[in-house]
């Protein structure tokens, strides 16, 4: 059965630009039974609108913002392991690759256990649909299996996602890595071949490219995927860089460029000389990137997830936004889970500004990110950052609805929140009624979290209410 269209009225807030967010104020919006876009109309009406698309009433489910509401594009987590999320805010004072070896590696073996993944993945799919995480680029574990149910899971539960089967056959404990490049080889082909027959038009999931970092794979094992990304053009690839002294330290001692044929020693030249730096990849990190690394990856168009958070928590350095975006590059953000402690992607979004504000006071004033900024990263940034530009990120025809509704508290005139049942959550954000839209968004950025996130919308299905 077609799902029913759907009609949006209200207020509607996005990124036009990095720096400008578009306040669309008595605007429908018309979402056909595919999920698209077909129509956005300021000044109208969902009658009007209606009756312009041929849609009598009784067809349309109609949504409309009430005060202090409004439909913003879903978040767009360009970088977090699913596997790793029972141990957010589990890292105590470790750094890199400590805390991947006494946290990370056995946690995300033991999800070869089904019945330990389906509980793991059920659960930070539903806890990032309920902070309005609508498409989530998704590290699973080395196993098969796990990883082609977390894409049952998110095919399932409508959350959009990119799903890599982690590549590594090197320097982790031997209970956890490939036991050959041959075998990390044939293991993503199978993982890439189900996910595909799961969702051949790739409307929800799709595979990702996943080396999990220089460190992890062997020559052999980064040569073969690059061969795999050549052959399949329209893979995404996912990995990290640069996050960490000794990571990098690391790959300058496993990658000398006489080995690899790179043009110099850095990180990003050793997945250049593989093929693994294009277009389609995800570089996770960036903190401690060159002016060569960064000209480089502009060059090739690879992109960057930031990811404040955890770059904070496991003590890795304040990544140079401003620096990389001035350089071309493009930037997402990443919750980074479990390095990063939060699912949230408006956290993301408020700690990139805090750390910004840290860049800046190292002596660069202009680093500072505004609140447009961030927010332009948590949707339209990201959604170029994972190759989905064209379809989310902001409202327009042609693109699908991958939507929140934003919902936060007015203040009546005794100081009680307005219209709230007994026992009903208001959540921290108060809105007292002479702020300007701006500000109440600015509010939201620094205030919020998931209680504000009322209702969200994949590709016009319905996939989380807050009750
Ligand atoms: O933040 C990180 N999380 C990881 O799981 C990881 N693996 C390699 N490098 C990493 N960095």
């Amino acid at each position: 059965m077609a799902a029913r269209s759907k009609i949006f009225v209200g207020t509607f807030v996005h990124s036009k630009t990095l720096g400008e967010l578009e306040y669309l104020h008595d605007t429908v919006v018309a979402v056909d039974g595919s999920g698209k876009i077909v129509a956005v109309e300021s000044n109208s009406s969902a009658d009007a609108v209606s009756q312009k698309l041929g849609w009598t009433t009784d067809e349309v489910d109609v949504t409309t913002t009430k005060t202090a509401q409004f439909f913003f594009p879903g978040f767009i987590d360009t970088h977090l392991h699913a596997s790793q999320y029972p141990n957010v805010g589990i890292f105590g004072n470790s750094t890199l690759l400590d805390w991947l070896n006494t946290y990370t590696f056995p946690l995300e073996a033991s999800l070869k256990d089904p019945a330990k993944a389906r509980k793991v993945y059920s659960r930070v799919i539903r806890k990032t649909l309920a902070h309005g995480t609508t498409t989530a680029a998704y590290y699973a574990t080395v196993d098969v299996a796990s990883t082609n149910l977390l894409a049952d899971l998110c095919l399932q539960a409508g959350q959009r996602a990119l799903v890599g089967r982690v590549c590594m056959d090197q320097l982790s404990p031997a209970y956890y890595r490939d036991e050959s490049p041959e075998a990390a080889l044939a293991a993503t082909r199978e993982s890439i071949a189900y996910i595909e027959s799961i969702d051949p038009g790739r409307e929800i999931v799709r595979p990702v490219l996943t080396p999990r970092f220089a460190p992890s794979c062997s020559a052999p094992l980064m040569r073969g995927l690059g061969g795999l990304a050549k052959e399949r053009p329209d893979l995404p690839i996912q990995t990290h860089i640069s996050e960490n002294k000794n990571e990098i330290a690391l790959v300058r001692e496993l990658f000398p460029p006489e080995s690899t044929g790179a043009q110099d020693d850095s990180y990003s030249g050793v997945y250049d000389a593989f093929g693994l730096l294009t277009d389609r990849t995800i570089l996770a990190h960036g903190v401690h990137l060159s002016e060569s690394e960064a000209e480089l990856i502009a060059k090739r168009g690879a992109k960057v997830s930031h990811c404040p958070c955890s770059n904070s928590a496991i003590t890795s350095g304040a990544a140079r936004v401003r620096w990389l975006l001035e350089k071309g590059v493009c930037c997402g953000l990443g919750t980074d889970m479990s390095g990063g402690y939060s699912p949230s992607v408006l956290e993301a979004a408020r700690l990139a500004a805090l750390v910004s504000r840290h860049v800046a006071m190292g002596g660069d004033d202009k680093a500072k990110l505004t609140v447009e900024e961030v927010l332009y990263l948590a949707t339209r940034g990201g959604a170029e950052v994972v190759g989905l530009q064209q379809r989310v990120g902001a409202f327009a025809v042609g693109m699908d609805w991958d939507a929140q509704l934003v919902g936060l508290s007015t203040v009546d005139a005794q100081g009680e929140v307005e219209g709230i049942a007994e026992g009903e959550e208001d959540g921290n954000v108060d809105v007292f009624g002479w702020e300007s839209w701006p500000d109440i968004v600015a509010k939201w950025v620094y205030n919020g979290d998931d209680r504000n996130t009322r209702k969200v919308w994949v590709k016009g299905r319905l996939v989380h209410e807050r009750k």
